[in-house]
């Protein structure tokens, strides 16, 4: 089942175009992957759709979630559904989290907006949060500067899991963690997708972790969509020239999609 329907999304500034005419179904569980250069509107496409553009943009076009255009929602609606319904999470997971409030705090007020729950029963789905993540329980009282960036971003996960999304938006989640962190950060994310059963829309400039885990692929340059489709057939069968060259400027994909058909074993990604 269709969960999300982006139809003809654009989005301009003082009438110039950052996006033109992107449309894309996400289904119920799946994982999209959207992947492109630099600059090429992958993030001002998932942004636009939890109204999280800058001012000085403007989105049209629809981005029907249950039936009901997005683009129409109230600030007010808009900010009821994200964070319940459709989840980020961001690159930049220091801007997650006020610095001088707890780890906990930042759990208990999420839940307290949402939820009407007993204190004693905020901090023990907060604490079940963190060990969710892998991380331990005396978390909850540390404040952001005492975690490492792997772990900041594990707690940034389990926030925006609380409260169970159908849809997370996930973009760039491991470019400012080091390649170990970044490989354990997207284990987790595929297994807390496989546990969950949601649906993520995944920004990455990787090519092997779209190998691993996507379903469905968008190739983005300059605004636009250049091509769609299942994985195997964008990644084994690219008919765009611009998706032959990502392919071929990702030396370690060739080598890990011959890991994976190999079944080898020594590419941290493939295990
Ligand atoms: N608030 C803004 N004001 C002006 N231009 C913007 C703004 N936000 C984004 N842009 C421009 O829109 C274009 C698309 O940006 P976007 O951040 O979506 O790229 P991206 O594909 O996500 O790139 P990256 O992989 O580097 O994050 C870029 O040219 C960027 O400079």
């Amino acid at each position: 089942m269709t969960l999300l329907s982006v139809n003809h999304l654009s989005v301009q500034i003082a009438g110039r175009p950052l996006v033109s005419d992107v449309s894309f179904d996400i289904q119920q569980g799946e994982w999209l992957a959207i992947i492109g250069q630099s600059g090429s509107g992958k993030s001002v496409t998932a942004s636009a759709i939890g109204h999280l553009l800058a001012p000085n943009l403007t989105a049209s076009g629809e981005a029907l979630y249950m039936g009901e255009n997005l683009l129409e929602f109230s600030a007010k609606k808009m900010r009821r559904l994200r964070g319940t319904s459709i989840s980020y999470v961001f690159q930049d997971y220091q801007g997650s989290f006020t610095p001088f409030h707890t780890i906990g705090r930042h759990f208990d007020e999420f839940l307290k907006t949402h939820f009407r729950l007993p204190k004693r029963e905020r901090r023990n789905r907060a604490e079940r949060a963190l060990e969710s993540v892998g991380l331990k329980a005396e978390m909850y009282g540390r404040y952001p500067f005492q975690l490492s960036g792997g772990q900041l971003q594990r707690s940034s996960i389990a926030l925006a899991l609380l409260a169970k999304p159908d849809l997370l938006i996930v973009d760039e989640p491991t470019a400012a963690l080091d390649s170990i962190s970044a490989f354990k950060v997207l284990r987790l994310l595929a297994d807390l997708q496989q546990e969950t059963g949601c649906a993520m829309l995944f920004i990455t400039h990787d090519l092997r972790h779209v190998r691993k885990h996507a379903d469905q692929i968008i190739v983005m340059k300059q605004g636009a969509i250049v091509e769609q489709g299942d994985k195997e057939s964008v990644l084994d069968r690219p008919q765009h020239p611009y998706t032959q060259s990502l392919i071929a400027a990702s030396p370690s994909l060739s080598e890990a999609s011959d890991l994976l058909r190999g079944g080898g074993s020594v590419c941290h990604y493939c295990n």
